[in-house]
Order: structure tokens, then C-alpha cells, then sequence
């Protein structure tokens, strides 16, 4: 799939956030290893806290699908400049995605910043530091 096509994706799964405190809609469109695009939006609560993030939703979507293997991801706000994911989003994709991985960060007016997921979060802790 090409990217414009997955960022494209991503302003379509914005158009579901249920944002009603923030008023702050965000999108994510996830690329697996077999074509499927999951979509994500935030999707917040009374309880500010427990919001969960546009980038998770699509993460957590997929893997309670029992799909692991990701080749992209696209996420859209209605930002200044190209959106920036939040510490856990970055956490949770390090998570999931080769380092390498290309992440697409863009915004309503087209700016996109097209990055990697070790550089959204270097020195992530992982699984080799539990030593497992
Ligand atoms: O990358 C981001 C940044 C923010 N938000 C959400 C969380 C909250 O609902 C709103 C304002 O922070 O935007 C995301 O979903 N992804
Ligand atoms: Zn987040």
C-alpha cells in the first residue's frame, strides 16, 4: 500500500474519536504484514485519565486480533506541525515494531514528517531488559 493511501486512512478512522472533553480529534491507521489497515482513534472518558490514544487503539485492536506483524503507521491530528505521538503511544509501538519501522506523522494541512520507531522513542525499555 502506498503511504498517502495509509495516511488517507488514518483521516478516516479520525472521523470516529469520541473526543466530546478535548474536542481533539486524532487518527491512526496501522499496516500489517497481510494488507489490513486498523484503525484507531482516541477515545476519551469522564475520568480524564483513562483516555486511551488513537495510536493504541489501532495497536491493541490488532493484537487482540492475534496479529503481531506491522510494516507502517500513519497518525493525524489537527496539529500545527506534523502530530507527535504521546510517551506511551511511543512505548507501546517500540513494543510491537521493528526500530526500523517507518511511522508517517502528518496533519489536516498535509505537513507529514516521516520518521522510524527507534528514533519516536531511543533507549525504549524492552524485553531484553527483563532479562528474560
Ligand atoms: O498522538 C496523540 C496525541 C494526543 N492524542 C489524544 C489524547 C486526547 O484524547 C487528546 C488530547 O491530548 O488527543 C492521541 O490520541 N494521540
Ligand atoms: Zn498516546
Amino acid at each position: 500500500m502506498e503511504m498517502d493511501k495509509l495516511m488517507n486512512e488514518s483521516k478516516i478512522a479520525r472521523e470516529k474519536a469520541y473526543v466530546p472533553y478535548s474536542k481533539f480529534s486524532v487518527g491512526a491507521a496501522l499496516l500489517s504484514e497481510d494488507g489490513t489497515v486498523y484503525h484507531g482513534c482516541n477515545i476519551e472518558n469522564s475520568a480524564y485519565s483513562m483516555t486511551n490514544c488513537a495510536e493504541r487503539t489501532a495497536f491493541f485492536k490488532a493484537i487482540s486480533e492475534g496479529v503481531y506483524t506491522f510494516k507502517a503507521l500513519a497518525v493525524v491530528g489537527d496539529t500545527n506541525g506534523p502530530i507527535s505521538p504521546c510517551g506511551a503511544c511511543r512505548q507501546v509501538i517500540a513494543e510491537f515494531c521493528d526500530g526500523s519501522m517507518p511511522v508517517y506523522l502528518t496533519n489536516l494541512k498535509g505537513d507529514v514528517l516521516e520518521t522510524t520507531v527507534a528514533e519516536l522513542l531511543p533507549g525504549a525499555f524492552s524485553k531484553e531488559d527483563l532479562k528474560l
